[in-house]
């Protein structure tokens, strides 16, 4: 008889993503382990969607020829989380992963406790990788996540880019995968659980005070409620959508921001003009950036205003952005200077 079906499922985008990091890196480059089989390392809270995820990784990696180990963050933030962290480790070392380790962090305050400590978590999980000279880490967001973050995409109102949600790939090199982004959490669950694998469930998921969680235990039942089941489902499609679409604007707008400029880098107000506003705005951006903008900063209202420079000009001063950019209309051209 074959795995239980949610188990084999979980196997198989394990499996898929192994394959995948074995054609890029087929042995290990970095000075760390060189010319030995690429090594993955599975980033694990002990909730059950990374506790899946490690099993899974636990038994696929050694079929395939690869190295898995697993790293749990503590992010410290609730007593005994340290007591926590050694429980995971040793959950991980039982699924016989190795290197196994936990990670201390402080989090921080900038931008809200959620952006703190993932900001904290992910710079923790690049300094274990680089450490190690890992291939890849795996991250366990799941198909419901993955809505979860449209919604929060769509409530910010800041165009398609956000509504893309997460890439299946990403950070330096694409090093983080998402093998769980087509899976729903239902699945993973239920593979720990026929697994009898033990798993933590996060207070912080359930604390209404995070706006994810929210959005989780209660925009979503309602829009389920409203609209059906497959609204998950649709989100999570329309995530994939946007991506696609986010990134050909993207590439549309790289290929045409050299033919806006004059001879001395200011950008040509009746070009600009000529262009889709969604390419224009995307040009804006790119110009705003190169001029010294942090591009974290940068909002669609900030881009807007310098829009309004082009479109609704009526003599406005300067538009002072993010990282001390100013931009001002001059006859017909948008000069950007740091300042
Ligand atoms: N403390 C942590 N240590 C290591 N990895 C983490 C930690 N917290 C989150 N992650 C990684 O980020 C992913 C998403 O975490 P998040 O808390 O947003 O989702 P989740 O649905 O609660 O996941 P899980 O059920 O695995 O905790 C996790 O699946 C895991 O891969």
């Amino acid at each position: 008889m074959g795995p239980h079906p949610a188990v084999a499922a979980i196997r198989l985008a394990v499996r898929r993503v192994l394959h995948d990091v074995l054609t890029l890196a087929p042995t290990t480059s970095s000075p760390q382990g060189a010319g030995e089989p690429p090594l993955v390392l599975v980033a694990c809270s002990g909730g059950a969607d990374s506790m899946a995820l490690a099993s899974a990784l636990a038994f696929e990696a050694p079929r395939l020829g690869v190295r898995a180990g697993g790293v749990t963050v503590d992010h410290g933030l609730q007593p005994g989380s340290d007591l926590r962290a050694a429980e995971v480790v040793s959950r991980l070392t039982a699924l016989d992963l190795d290197p196994v380790e936990a990670v201390r962090v402080d989090v921080g305050r900038e931008g809200g406790p959620e952006a703190a400590a993932r900001e904290a978590r992910y710079a923790a999980l690049d300094a274990v990788a680089d450490r190690h000279g890992a291939a890849a880490i795996l991250l366990g967001h799941t198909r419901d996540d993955q809505a979860e973050t449209v919604l929060l995409g769509l409530a910010r109102g800041s165009g398609i880019r956000s509504l893309s949600g997460m890439a299946t790939a990403s950070g330096a090199g694409g090093r983080y995968r998402r093998p769980f982004l087509g899976l729903d959490r239902q699945t993973a669950r239920k593979a720990c659980m026929v697994q009898s694998l033990p798993v933590w469930d996060d207070p912080h998921n359930a604390d209404p005070a995070y706006t994810r969680s929210r959005v989780r235990h209660e925009a979503l039942p309602v829009l389920e409620k409203a609209l059906g089941k497959g609204v998950v489902e649709a989100l999570a499609r329309t995530a994939q959508l946007s991506r696609d679409d986010a990134d050909a604007l993207d590439s549309w707008a790289a290929a045409v921001e050299p033919s806006v400029r004059d001879d001395s880098g200011d950008l040509e107000v009746a070009k600009l003009y000529a262009l889709p506003p969604a390419v224009r705005r995307r040009v804006l951006r790119r110009a705003a950036i190169a001029a010294g903008s942090p591009a974290g900063s940068l909002f669609a209202r900030h881009l807007e205003e310098v829009d309004r420079l082009i479109t609704g000009w009526r003599g406005q001063g300067a538009i002072n952005l993010p990282g001390r950019v100013a931009v001002r209309r001059q006859g017909g051209r948008l000069v950007l200077r740091q300042g």
